[in-house]
């Protein structure tokens, strides 16, 4: 397997429970829900993305012969020889078009914990240690179960409560950012007030100015 890797980046994630955690961030080229071109948007299955997935040429980029190859460019980001919390997330993109068993392997190897943020459109190799699945109103959704479901809040057609009751151990709702953030950040506020399974999930990095 060839990866192909837009970026690569040390940072703290954001979003959902993890946030304030130091992290490696690999995102991934390409996603099966949108070219990523600004033409195709309006006619994509995923129309709000707030991400560049386009090409190999962000910082720490490339493609990557091997899963070692990946995982030694991954390991150079972390401060520390040490292993104890070591964290990389996989992100997109969509992660699960190249992330295989090899790859969760050897970043194991490397003490690394996984975290992945998927689509949930694409059944993922075992060993994800922590599964952060975000459906998208358009796609069927494969993945019923992990430890975080972060649903972009709102989209027209969908209703948070026919993912209540999916084997998710937190239930997020992410305002969608874009030209209407602050409304819908009212509207995601209102949501979880009045269906406490639900929390709120900020994007802290946009509001903080890291990547
Ligand atoms: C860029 S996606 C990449 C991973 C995967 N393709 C997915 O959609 O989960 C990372 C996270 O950003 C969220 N996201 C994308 N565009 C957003 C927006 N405009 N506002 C809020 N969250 C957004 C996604 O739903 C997902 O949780
Ligand atoms: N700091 C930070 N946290 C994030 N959480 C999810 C992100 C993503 O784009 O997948 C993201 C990101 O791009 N940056
Ligand atoms: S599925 Fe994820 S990466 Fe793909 S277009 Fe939607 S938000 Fe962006
Ligand atoms: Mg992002």
């Amino acid at each position: 397997m060839i990866y192909s890797v837009k970026e690569i980046f040390y940072t703290l994630q954001g979003e959902g429970a993890n946030a304030g955690r130091p992290a490696v961030f690999c995102r991934f080229t390409g996603c099966n829900l949108w070219s990523g071109r600004e033409e195709d948007r309006a006619t994509a299955t995923c129309t709000f993305c707030d991400t560049d997935f386009v090409g190999t040429d962000g910082d720490g980029g490339g493609k990557f012969r091997t899963a070692v190859d990946l995982v030694n460019a991954i390991e150079a980001m972390w401060p520390s020889p040490k292993l104890d919390r070591r964290f990389v997330v996989l992100t997109g993109g969509e992660p699960l078009l190249q992330v295989d068993e090899a790859l969760v392997a050897a970043l194991h190897d490397r003490g690394f914990r996984i975290a992945m943020e998927t689509n949930g459109t694409i059944e993922p190799p075992k060993g994800i240690d922590w599964l952060c699945v975000s459906p998208k109103a358009d796609a069927k959704l494969a993945v019923r179960g992990g430890q975080e479901l972060k649903l972009v809040y709102p989209q027209p057609g969908v209703d948070p409560e026919a993912f209540a009751a999916m084997a998710f151990d937190n239930h997020y709702l992410q305002p969608m950012d874009g030209p209407d953030r602050l409304a819908n950040t009212a509207k995601a506020i209102d949501y979880c007030q009045q269906h406490p399974q639900w929390n709120l999930s900020v994007q802290t990095h946009k509001m903080i100015g890291i990547r």
